[in-house]
């Protein structure tokens, strides 16, 4: 099987002299792939004199080279389950064995380097390893013998987590082997994942403080060799949310996931490394394969935020949530991108009825038209209904690749799978919603106020609808905001905003140009699903935003 690898080892080591050129390297290890699956196709030919030969098929297959960690949530047990869970088979070469709790680490026990080698020499050389993973490297020894290994037995690709010290403050390595990082193995390395105490250790010591220090130290430690740094935020305190910055040599990418409040975050650091080396292995482009190891990482803690094992301060997480949750199988799909609210349509039950046309037919024809993001707005129907509805929606709309939310109903939008909800101020708060939905869901919440604003950002809701902008007939009793409304609204908003409330061809193009960055789109209800021809008005709609960005200079 040849796996595409072609985002990958495009680089040439910088500050070294290059150690294989990647062609060679994949060339090489496809036909040695291939050598070995037709030996072992002859061997079954001829056992099974020919009659039913079977197409055998190599697993993607990480080899972590790494710590043993008794408490079984760091070091070569996270990676072994964090590999298994994505499907990718991982062997292990240990390097130390470490006696380790919930409390920290009691003593470390370190293999001798000839059988570090020995190790290595036996996975490499038999078992076509397709990305290798390191974690706790105890001795610059330790590196020489693995540098010169890859040397001999090339991969295709090489994750260094440079693991230096536990998170409860023990020493993992000796302190030589930052030389051994920095001088041999970061030239090797596709991506290093430092978080911020190891960061400011391999720059010299100077804290890690804010994500300006960590895209600074992000960028100087991709001048140490690796063709990508992603510093990982995981300890930054004050912060609300989870951020960590990848730098691929041009571009300093923020990646923001919700701060899980849980005690069990042991071994994150490893997961998502090794997460990362699983989704090379598969085939991903690095960014992506860090994006999905990002949101596997999130959706276990989440997944584990109440589970208790040990008794001191860090707990291990449950890794192997996707086999008990369904729900909590998000790390697939890419989160939220605001850019969706564009052409939110809303639809409404009353206006179908009275053109006549099914929930179905009113999606499809706004997707249609250029809707790039949809809520079912169902205040009539029975629950069953809604749900076999809200299904048949979700199979139009994920064909398309447009978001599927459901308004106020929770409960509708976990039975039909739907991408998220949408919330007012009177339906269920923000923070359930989210407890119930899991952080991989979509959640907007309807605010017309600063101080509401702020709020859904605190209780973790990923876009605001701000309004109504106009009077409108589709809400009784509706508190115009207005533009000026809006416009503080969206100055004083964490969150992207989506207009709503009033808004047609007529107005569309003012409510876009009041030129806030944070100001994503307009919602519309009445405007699309109380016409005719819902595609005609969802195109019309559509090119007068198109019209309003492009003389505000918006993205699109
Ligand atoms: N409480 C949390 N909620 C959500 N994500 C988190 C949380 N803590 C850490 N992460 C994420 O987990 C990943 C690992 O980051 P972290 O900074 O914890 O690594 P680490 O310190 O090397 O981990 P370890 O505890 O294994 O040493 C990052 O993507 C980080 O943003
Ligand atoms: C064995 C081992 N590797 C890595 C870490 C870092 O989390 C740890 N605590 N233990
Ligand atoms: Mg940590």
């Amino acid at each position: 099987m040849a796996l595409p690898f072609q985002t990958l080892s495009t680089r040439i080591p910088r500050n070294t002299t290059p150690l294989h050129s990647p062609p060679r390297v994949n060339r090489a290890l496809a036909s040695r792939k291939r050598a070995a699956l037709v030996a072992a196709s002859a061997m079954y030919g001829s056992a099974a004199d020919g009659a039913h030969k079977r197409k055998l098929q190599p697993l993607p297959h990480v080899l972590t080279v790494a710590g043993s960690d008794s408490g079984a949530g760091a070091g070569v047990q996270a990676d072994i389950k964090a590999c298994g869970a994505l499907g990718v088979f991982c062997s292990s070469v240990v390097t130390a064995v470490t006696a380790q709790n919930t409390v920290g680490v009691q003593g470390v026990h370190v293999v001798p380097e000839s059988f570090v080698e020995e190790q290595l020499r036996s996975v490499l050389s038999d078992m076509d390893v397709d990305v290798v993973k390191t974690g706790m490297l105890p001795s610059i020894g330790v590196v020489k013998v693995l540098c010169d290994s890859l040397r001999k037995f090339p991969v295709k690709a090489l994750v260094v987590d440079p693991v230096m010290v536990s998170t409860s403050g023990d020493t993992l390595s000796a302190p030589s082997t930052l030389s051994g990082y920095r001088d041999q193995l970061f030239a090797m390395a596709d991506i290093v994942t430092p978080n911020l105490k190891e960061a400011s250790a391999l720059l010299g010591g100077a804290p890690l403080k804010t994500v300006y220090d960590m895209r600074d130290a992000a960028k100087s430690i991709y001048n140490l060799g690796p063709r990508h740094v992603l510093v990982k935020g995981g300890d930054l305190s004050d912060s609300s949310d989870a951020i960590d910055i990848f730098f691929d040599g041009q571009t300093c990418h923020e990646l923001r996931g919700s701060r899980v409040k849980t005690r069990n975050t042991h071994g994150t650091g490893c997961t998502m490394a090794s997460c990362i080396a699983a989704e090379l292995a598969k085939g991903s482009a690095m960014l992506q394969a860090v994006q999905e190891a990002k949101a596997f990482v999130e959706s276990a803690l989440h997944y584990s935020k109440d589970m208790a094992i040990g008794n001191g301060p860090q707990g291990p997480f449950d890794h192997l949530f996707r086999l008990k949750s369904p729900h909590y199988n998000v790390g697939a799909t890419p989160r939220f991108n605001p850019d969706d609210l564009f052409l939110y349509a809303v639809t409404d039950s009353r206006m179908n009825k009275k053109w006549g046309r099914s929930i179905t037919d009113a999606v499809q024809a706004a997707i249609e038209g250029g809707a790039t993001i949809i809520q079912l707005r169902e205040k009539e129907a029975e629950t069953r209904e809604f749900i076999e509805s809200a299904k048949a929606c979700l199979e139009i709309c994920r064909s398309s690749r447009v978001p599927l939310l459901i308004n106020d109903r929770v409960d509708v939008a976990l039975a039909c799978g739907a991408d998220g909800v949408h919330v007012g101020q009177s339906d269920m708060p923000a923070r359930t919603a989210r407890e119930l939905l899991g952080p991989g869901k979509i959640i907007g919440v309807s605010c017309k106020t600063p101080a509401q604003a702020e709020k859904a950002w605190a209780d973790g809701a990923d876009y605001i609808g701000c309004g109504g902008v106009f009077p409108t007939t589709t809400k009784e009793d509706n508190i115009t905001v207005g533009m000026e409304g809006l416009k503080a609204v969206c100055l004083a908003s964490k969150l992207p905003v989506v207009a709503i409330g009033g808004i047609g061809i007529a107005n569309a193009r003012s409510v876009m140009e009041i030129g806030v960055p944070n100001l994503k789109g307009i919602a519309i209800v009445s405007a699309l699903f109380d016409r005719e021809c819902v595609a005609t008005e969802t195109r019309k709609l559509r090119s007068v935003l198109m019209d309003a960005c492009s003389r505000t200079n918006l993205s699109v």
